[in-house]
């Protein structure tokens, strides 16, 4: 196990937002409030690590209080009892349903239950503000101001290749977008597009299907959704069919315009979330479609009427399938698969055919589909030209499957009995803070749990495909107010989520290539350092991990972090990191050449254009740089 000084110098660096102001927080927020870190806290933090005298138990809860941990709640299982949120009346929530402004506020039970605008002016209106709603929708909580290292993701080449011109927006502005969504960003106080959003909502214009990759946290998210919105709230007028408005009990098809299928419902309820926010005060409305939560619910909302669908494939295609009359994709103009990569996989196919070529869906040229990740193997790259028109665009911010520098990355060599109390030290290492624990079962994840809360009187929660919808969804609110600030998983956690201020990621179990491997790594760490934010990843690496050692030294090289002594011997000697391996086809950034220096001791070294770049039909250009003509020349490749 490193000694804990080998990371203090990293640890002083990483900054704390220290945004959160729950009263369960507040610990955290005082114990973390200091960017400056230092080495004698860390000392002190070791200290109170040490067992008090006493019960083992007693010891350990003074040593975590010591700390400065929140007190563990226990996990309410009785406000999970099925009983509880079967509807009285067999009609979804009706008995929690109240009515203000013309805003329909619903039971907090489920969080797709959440409040929403609904549309009551005349068509093609824009909508009356709704001070309650707005804040509901753009508060402290739910919209954050970018982090003091956004450049982090402002470093990369970015590389389009398609058959048309993009012309990146500098602002959001100048972008040409509908006044409504303006309005949106602001409140959502998004300052200035990031580079994936720089050139994909031009690029959306442009009526050409579109693959964009960059890296976890750098807004793909509103790449998509902003362009997509905007250009259909110009549409709305013609678009949208007549709503039952609130009160009225009419039921109509739902025949969305935009669909977005993602692989997890946690991850569908995130963009279903980030979507309200860009629609308030539009006459679009959103809905969500997903497993273990109650189809009736569901249902209710598509038939007053739907225009973005946001859905987890098994739910969305147990819809078509079994209720026509309530859903269909013959309307549908965008398709977004988000976690493209991941939902490119075999397990996903069929449902995917049937969502994105199904034989009701739109298969008129007009419908357009994008697909979007921060990694995409080779593998996936052919699985997704199936879908794509052969003029896709694609757009990748740096090299596909690269990680930022925003998070310090920490490897640990420990024998497998070790991993126990490496993870004790980990979490008595540096401060209280949001930490998400990874781990390869469902089985580990409830044995962990059950060792840091029981046994360690740390305030755990955990998540998992085996807990119910409910559960899964308490133990996400509880850990995003902060009342259980460490979060054990599963990979059900390692894509897409964007929870604020974690500020330490742990693999306690490092992916194994059957979890994803280095892919699922990228994932796993993307959850913490989001949109200019600094983080810590620790990894405990042992003897088992060997398959993963060497991309793991490349992602490290590349991302300029400290190779510890047992990874060493897999640094190249010439100092060219090559990534020509299942990961990616790209072309190095210029930068990785330098990153592989440094780590052999090699300051000076200068970066420059890679010349293994063998695509001649590829055209390159710095997101800093002018691109003369208002764009670049693209050519189409093959993936
Ligand atoms: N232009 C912007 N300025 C500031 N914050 C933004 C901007 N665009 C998006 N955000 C915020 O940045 C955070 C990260 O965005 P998002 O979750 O879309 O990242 P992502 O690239 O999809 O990450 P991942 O690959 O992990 O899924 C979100 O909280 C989002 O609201």
């Amino acid at each position: 196990m490193a000694p804990l000084g080998d990371l203090s110098s990293a640890l002083e660096k990483l900054s704390v937002s220290g945004i959160d102001n729950k009263p369960k927080l507040e610990s955290i927020a005082e114990a973390g409030d200091d960017s400056e870190t230092t080495q004698a806290q860390a000392e002190t933090a070791k200290e109170a690590a040490t067992p008090a005298q006493g019960t083992e138990k007693e010891s350990a809860e003074v040593r975590a209080k010591n700390f400065g941990w929140v007190d563990p709640e226990p996990f309410k299982y009785d406000l999970f009892n099925e009983v509880n949120v079967k509807p009285k009346d067999g009609r979804d929530f009706k008995d929690d349903d109240e009515l203000k402004d013309g805003v329909i506020f619903r039971s907090q039970a489920w969080t797709d239950t959440t409040t929403k605008y609904e549309f009551t002016g005349e068509i093609g209106e824009v909508g009356e503000r709704i001070p309650t709603l707005e804040k509901a929708l753009f508060n402290e909580e739910t919209v954050a101001k970018p982090g003091e290292h956004v450049e982090a993701y402002e470093v990369y080449k970015i590389v389009i290749e398609g058959p048309k011109f993009i012309s990146p927006i500098d602002n959001f502005e100048d972008a040409g977008l509908h006044p409504v969504m303006l309005e949106n960003i602001k409140l959502s106080q998004y300052p200035r597009p990031t580079p994936i959003q720089a050139h994909t909502i031009p690029g959306v214009l442009l009526g050409n299907d579109i693959v964009g990759c960059a890296q976890t946290g750098s807004g793909k998210t509103a790449a998509y959704l902003i362009p997509i919105l905007s250009r259909m709230m110009g549409k709305a007028s013609k678009l949208c069919g007549r709503r039952p408005m609130p009160g009225e009990d009419f039921k109509i098809k739902a025949e969305p315009l935009v669909v977005v299928v993602c692989p997890s419902r946690e991850l569908a309820l995130q963009i279903f979330d980030e979507c309200r926010r860009l629609c308030y005060r539009s006459m679009l409305r959103p809905c969500i479609v997903y497993g273990g939560a109650p189809k009736m619910g569901q249902r209710a909302e598509l038939q007053r009427g739907c225009d973005i669908l946001i859905g987890t494939t098994g739910r969305l295609c147990d819809f078509l399938d079994n209720e026509p009359h309530v859903l269909s994709l013959g309307r549908v103009k965008y398709t977004v698969v988000d976690e493209a990569d991941e939902m490119l996989n075999a397990a996903w196919e069929e449902e995917l055919d049937k969502i994105l070529v199904g034989a009701t869906t739109n298969a008129d040229d007009d419908h357009i589909f994008m697909m979007f990740s921060a990694t995409f193997n080779k593998q996936a790259r052919l699985l997704a030209s199936k879908y794509m028109a052969a003029d896709y665009i694609r757009i990748r911010v740096g090299r596909t499957g690269s990680t930022h520098t925003n998070i310090t990355q920490d490897v640990i060599r420990v024998e497998p009995h070790q991993k126990r109390e490496a993870l004790i030290d980990r979490l008595f290492m540096w401060k209280p803070c949001r930490t998400i624990v990874f781990v390869n079962s469902k089985h580990m994840a409830d044995l962990l749990d059950d060792f840091l809360y029981n046994d360690h009187r740390l305030p755990t929660t955990s998540i998992h495909s085996d807990r119910t919808q409910l559960e899964r969804e308490d133990a996400l609110r509880s850990f995003k107010v902060g009342s259980s600030p460490i979060l054990i998983a599963t990979g059900v956690m390692a894509r897409g989520m964007d929870i604020r201020n974690v500020q330490h990621i742990i693999n306690y179990d490092l992916p194994s290539a059957d979890h994803g491997g280095i892919d699922e790594y990228i994932h796993r760490i993307g959850r913490t350092a989001r949109m200019g934010y600094n983080g810590l990843a620790t990894s405990f690496y042992t003897e088992k991990d060997e398959g993963l050692a060497l991309p793991l030294v490349k992602i490290l090289l590349e991302s300029k972090q400290k190779i510890p002594d047992f990874l060493q011997h897999l640094v190249p000697e010439d100092g060219i990191i090559d990534f020509d391996d299942d990961t990616s086809d790209d072309e190095p950034d210029p930068d990785t050449t330098a990153a592989a220096d440094q780590a052999s001791g090699d300051q000076e070294s200068v970066g420059g254009q890679s010349n293994r770049m063998d695509k001649a039909d590829d055209v390159f250009y710095d997101a800093n740089t002018e691109v003369e003509g208002g764009g670049v020349a693209i050519n189409n490749s093959v993936w």
